[in-house]
C-alpha cells in the first residue's frame, strides 16, 4: 500500500510535496537502519505505520508555532511532525550519537529548515518556553513534565504518545490537568492543553 493510501484512510490531509518528503524519509531510514540499527521498524510498511502514528494527532491538536520532541530516536514523532508542519519551529532532543547523526543527515537531505537537532538530553536544552512538547516511548508522564519544566510555561501544551498505562500515569500527576485522551487502536494520545 502507498503512503498516500495510509494517510487517506486516517483522513490526514497533506500536499503532494509533503507526502514525497515523507516517502524520501522512509527510504532513507530503511537504508540507514540496515547498517546502524536505529529502530525496530525494519520494513517500509512498518515505517509508514510509525509515520501515521506520528501524524494522527494533526487531526485534533491546535498547530503550535514551536514544538520540542523529547527523545526523537529515529524520527518519531518529532522529525515527521517537522516535515508535515514547515511553519512550526521544531527542536528534537536526542542524546544517542548514531540517532543524532541520522536525524541531522535527514534534516539536510530533506531540506528541513524548520527543524533543529539538539544532540543532548532534554534537561540540557536551553530555549524559551515551547508552545508544544511531544514525546513517544521515552518515560512516564509525571517525569516528562518534570524534565521539561525549564522549557515550558502556562501556555505550553503537551502531546504524549502512550499505551494502556496512560490512565494510571495521569492519576499520578499531582496537579489538576486539563486534558483529552484520544484512543486509536492500541495508542492513547494524551493531549494536555495549555491555559487559554
Ligand atoms: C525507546 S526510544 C523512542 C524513540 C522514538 N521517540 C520512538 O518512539 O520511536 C527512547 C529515546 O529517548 C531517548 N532519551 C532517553 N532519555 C532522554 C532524555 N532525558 N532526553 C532526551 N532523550 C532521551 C533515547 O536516547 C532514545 O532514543
Amino acid at each position: 500500500m502507498k503512503l498516500a493510501d495510509y494517510l487517506k484512510n486516517e483522513s490526514i490531509k497533506l500536499d503532494e510535496a509533503t507526502i514525497q518528503k515523507l516517502e524520501s524519509f522512509s527510504e532513507l531510514l530503511h537504508e540507514w537502519n540496515q547498517i546502524h540499527n536505529l529502530t525496530g521498524a525494519k520494513t517500509i510498511a512498518k515505517i509508514y505505520e510509525n509515520i501515521i502514528d506520528s501524524l494522527y494527532p494533526l487531526t485534533f491538536i491546535k498547530i503550535p508555532k514551536s514544538l520540542l520532541d523529547v527523545g526523537t530516536g529515529a524520527g518519531f514523532p518529532g522529525l515527521i511532525l517537522g516535515i508535515a508542519l514547515p511553519q512550526t519551529e521544531i527542536v528534537l532532543a536526542e542524546p544517542l550519537k548514531k540517532r543524532v547523526s541520522f536525524l541531522k543527515y535527514a534534516c539536510i537531505d530533506l531540506g528541513l529548515d524548520n527543524v533543529k537537532v539538539e544532540g543532548k538530553r532534554v534537561e540540557q536544552v536551553k530555549h524559551e518556553p515551547f508552545e508544544m512538547i511531544s514525546s513517544r516511548a521515552v518515560t512516564d508522564t509525571k517525569f516528562l513534565l518534570e524534565l521539561t519544566k525549564h522549557i515550558s510555561d502556562a501556555h505550553t501544551s503537551y502531546l504524549f504518545y502512550k499505551g494502556s498505562r496512560v490512565f494510571d500515569e495521569v492519576e499520578a500527576v499531582q496537579h489538576q490537568l486539563s486534558y483529552d485522551i484520544v484512543q486509536k487502536n492500541q495508542r492513547n494520545y494524551l493531549y494536555i492543553k495549555a491555559d487559554q
